[in-house]
């Protein structure tokens, strides 16, 4: 089906967040839509979903105008979203999860359970996607998750499918079994709009691409553009896409965890008995797919978790018996996984959100009165600092973009004297312009001489941010690996992250390269 938008105009107050915004995706094109943060491309695909009512602009599918007063009726119409949060009921079978919610069903707007049991494998079948009808959400991998999120799409005849940040939670082969899938549905004449931050995906896939730029587009690249390229055209400036850092001289260690465990209440060991240290002005990376113990690792840093067995300790002192704001205080700065649920308070002001850790410390309050210019005056300087893009520090924080609240959290925690920072995903939806920028500080506060610590599923973060890497597979460290001695790349770590030991790791990467780490090669070849 060809999708075309005519004009799409959104405004938030004084913010015009879409501004006369043009865009046509053929049949069977995948359609990439590119952007810095808070340029609209969330907005824009809000208003396609029917979720916003545009304040100007036309929508057409095969040339008819259509209008959409709900989601319901994008569904209706062949419009398919996937959100970068799956909206699926872990306690449901796949097929339970296509058939909730069928909206051109009989009663109850429930599909057969039969009928959508039968879909999920005609569909499963047709694209090779291998999902089990029967099996429990929950216990399926969260690249498998999202195939379920694309079959209940498709189920529903969706011809246009957009796709929000696909990739930020996927493992380099989940990533690649994505790009295959996008592949076969593009084959099959779906349309595809598909919004990321990543440029290698972008070239890998996509056959056209729009950029948006504070709710303008700015104009449209082609695939065969350097990533150097396509960075200016996002964010206006050059950007470096590699990390600019002198070789690591790190000092004494300063952090350590020592027989560390940790057991989730149903038995699960969820860290298992992990050892390391970080030294001063070091990075030290943890990669690993999401869900093998480094949330749990951090959270046990910060005392938001209770360690089973082992010991933490900072500069010499045990972390035991010391509560996550004794904690804060005494030097750690930590950037939680998800901001949403552990980095910010929705629906309080950006100023009070970047001084969460010490609204009751001078400047900002004395006794037991807040100071709001000096609230306000930090936040100001803050968000000038981090480039946080929004329209007045007294707004709620949840109107900001995803990529400007993890801002909010980033100048918040790289603000204040530190001993020990923890970030988990620390870039997770930043544009390229904001990740070059907060490289810069994570490798600033290293050449401080802070210990540093970045949970990462980022290949590209960890390799070119880390001075060691340690890769974590089902609780456990597989194998710490030194940055400077040149022999990890993609592949290997990819490897590792499946459990593969290194060495083992390093014969098959050899062997065999995936198709983003064949990217690489391609355009690395003179
Ligand atoms: N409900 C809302 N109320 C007020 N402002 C909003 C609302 N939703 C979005 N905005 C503003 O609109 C602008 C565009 O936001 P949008 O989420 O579309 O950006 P984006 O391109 O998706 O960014 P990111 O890459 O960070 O996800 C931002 O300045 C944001 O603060």
């Amino acid at each position: 089906m060809k999708l075309e938008l005519q004009g799409i105009t959104k405004v938030f107050g004084p913010l015009v967040a879409n501004d006369h915004i043009d865009l046509v995706v053929q049949p069977g094109e995948i359609h990439a839509l590119l952007g810095e943060n808070g340029a609209g491309k969330s907005t824009l695909m809000n208003v396609l979903y029917g979720l916003y009512d545009p304040d100007g602009g036309h929508i057409l599918l095969d040339d008819e105008r259509v209008t959409f007063k709900g989601p319901g009726d994008a569904v209706a119409a062949g419009i398919g979203m996937v959100h970068q949060h799956f909206m699926l009921v872990p306690v449901f079978t796949v097929a339970e999860s296509v058939a909730l919610g069928y909206e051109p069903a009989g009663a109850g707007g429930i599909l057969k359970l039969d009928e959508a049991r039968r879909r999920v494998r005609e569909i499963s079948d047709r694209f090779g996607f291998h999902v089990d009808p029967d099996a429990l959400i929950e216990e399926l991998p969260v690249g498998v998750q999202q195939r379920v999120e694309i079959i209940k799409a498709l189920s529903r005849d969706a011809k246009v499918l957009i796709l929000d940040e696909p990739t930020a939670v996927l493992t380099p082969q989940e990533t690649d079994e994505l790009i295959g899938i996008m592949g076969e549905l593009k084959e099959a004449g779906t349309s595809i709009v598909f919004i990321t931050h990543k440029l290698r995906e972008v070239r890998a896939i996509a056959d056209r691409i729009t950029v948006i730029r504070r709710g303008k587009v700015v104009g449209e690249a082609r695939p065969s553009s350097t990533e150097t390229e396509l960075a200016s055209l996002m964010v206006g400036r050059s950007v470096s896409l590699t990390v600019q850092k002198e070789l690591a001289q790190p000092g004494e260690a300063r952090f350590r965890v020592e027989d560390l465990t940790v057991v989730a209440p149903n038995g699960t060991v969820l860290v298992d008995d992990v050892s390391f240290e970080v030294r001063s002005g070091e990075i030290l990376c943890i990669a690993g797919v999401q869900g093998n113990g480094q949330t749990e690792l951090a959270e046990v840093i910060l005392g938001l978790q209770e360690a089973d067995a082992g010991r933490l300790l900072l500069d010499g002192n045990d972390l035991r018996g010391r509560n996550v704001k004794q904690r804060l205080r005494s030097g750690i700065g930590f950037v939680p996984e998800d901001r949403s649920t552990d980095g910010v308070v929705a629906s309080f002001t950006i100023a009070e959100n970047l001084i969460l850790d010490l609204y009751d410390t001078a400047p900002f309050a004395s006794g037991i009165s807040m100071h709001p210019t000096e609230v306000g005056a930090n936040a100001e300087d803050r968000t000038q600092e981090f480039d946080v893009r929004y329209t007045s520090v007294q707004d709620p924080i949840s109107t900001l973009s995803g990529g400007n609240a993890q801002k909010v959290v980033l100048a918040r925690e790289m603000s204040r004297p530190l001993r020990l920072l923890v970030a988990s995903q620390p870039t997770r939806g930043l544009d390229v312009g904001s990740i070059e920028f907060v490289h810069k500080r994570i490798v600033q506060e290293r050449q401080n001489g802070t210990p540093v610590i970045i949970v990462s599923t980022e290949l590209d973060e960890v390799l070119n941010l880390g001075d060691r890497i340690a890769v974590m597979y089902r609780g456990r460290i597989v194998g710490i690996v030194d940055v400077a001695d040149g022999t990890v790349d993609r592949d290997v770590l990819g490897l590792m992250m499946a459990g593969v030991p290194l060495d083992e790791a390093r014969t098959q990467a050899a062997e065999h390269h995936s198709v983003l780490g064949q990217a690489d090669i391609e355009q690395e070849a003179p």
